[in-house]
């Protein structure tokens, strides 16, 4: 197989050369990709195909800059947290790295999710991309998430927020949404039969504890229906119900899988119970001193990505 791979590749190659498209061959993508595939025989299919109709138009595996095609070995010894210390790094990034600048953590925090769910839902740019957001931290990722994803090019997107915050930077975050023309809106109920086809889950968080009250329960819903009906949900740091280190809880109104987890500094235990298709590591902003007192392994983040795949 490989040997046949390369001698497509060699085919390609020439024939490029003789219709002289300049563009192709001189790619330094597509070029570096064939240095390496000859000399180190890693040849892969060229042309990804996702579930979601989209092509990841790249064969870079081993290409260090590559984030959908390129899974780091240490992916696999990077530490999951438990509760407490998930929140003790936290602490540690307020207190020790001053990060408590208002809202600079969620600000990073939220361009590395909207990174990557431009990077894999990007065939659904036109579509309605509903972001659920909730009353902590999380949903403070949120706001940001949903300005990132204008920016990014996704034309509709709306911002459902739990709760009107009372504290400035986040009124701030949703004042940047909303003049970015996001959709903002208070009202749960509306959305029980959303149109959207991509749901950002960033109502709970590491903080969150069991069981669901009540009246969050409308926004549980829209995640879990949605879910239910193949409606990829992205889920911020923690797949919202989700017990931080348990995973999945077992009452059916609460428990859903999401199609992507973005955790954030590191991932939590929980994200050991993620069957979903893309796990990615967000927020590069973790001060090496702080990953070696917490043992975290962060695998190498490629090229100037805030994101990492892990799965
Ligand atoms: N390195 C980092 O640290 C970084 C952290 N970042 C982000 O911060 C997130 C953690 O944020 P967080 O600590 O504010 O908590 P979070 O989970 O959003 O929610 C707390 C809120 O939920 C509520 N609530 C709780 N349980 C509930 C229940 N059963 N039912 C209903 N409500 C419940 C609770 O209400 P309360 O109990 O206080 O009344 C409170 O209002 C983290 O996951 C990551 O996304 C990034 O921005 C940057 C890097
Ligand atoms: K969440």
């Amino acid at each position: 197989m490989a040997v046949t791979g390369k001698i497509v590749i060699l085919i390609v190659f020439v024939v490029g050369i003789i219709f002289q498209s300049p563009q192709m061959i001189l790619r330094p993508g597509l070029l570096r990709a064939l240095i390496n595939n000859f000399t180190e025989g890693a040849f892969n299919i060229p042309l990804r195909i996702s579930k979601h109709g989209h092509s990841h138009k790249s064969f870079l595996r081993g290409d260090p800059t590559s984030v959908m095609d390129n899974i780091p070995p240490e992916a696999s010894k990077v530490k999951y947290l438990n509760q407490d210390e998930a929140i003790q790094v936290d602490v540690d990034l307020l207190k020790d790295y001053k990060f408590g600048v208002d809202t600079q953590l969620m600000e990073l925090a939220g361009l590395s999710v909207a990174t990557a769910v431009a990077k894999v839902y990007e065939s659904k740019k036109a579509e309605h991309v509903l972001v659920v957001a909730g009353p902590g931290n999380n949903g403070g990722d949120g706001f940001v998430v949903a300005r990132h994803l204008k920016m990014f090019g996704f034309e509709n997107v709306t911002l459902l927020v739990a709760r009107k915050p009372t504290k400035e930077g986040f009124l701030n975050l949703i004042y940047q949404a909303e003049h970015n023309q996001v959709m903002v809106s208070y009202d749960a109920s509306s959305y029980r039969d959303h149109s959207a086809t991509l749901i950002v889950d960033a109502l709970f968080g590491f903080s969150f504890k069991p069981p669901v009250r009540p009246d969050y329960q409308p926004l549980m819903d829209i995640l879990v229906s949605s879910s239910a009906k193949l409606v990829p949900v992205v889920a911020v740091d923690i797949p919202s119900g989700w017990d931080v280190e348990n995973g999945p809880p077992t009452d059916d109104s609460i428990r859903y899988m999401p199609d992507m987890l973005v955790s954030l500094t590191a991932p939590k235990l929980c994200a050991n119970h993620f069957q979903g298709s893309y796990h990615f590591l967000g927020g590069r902003f973790v001060p090496k001193t702080l990953a070696d007192k917490y043992a975290l392994n962060l695998p190498p983040y490629p090229g100037t990505e805030c994101v990492v795949r892990l799965k």
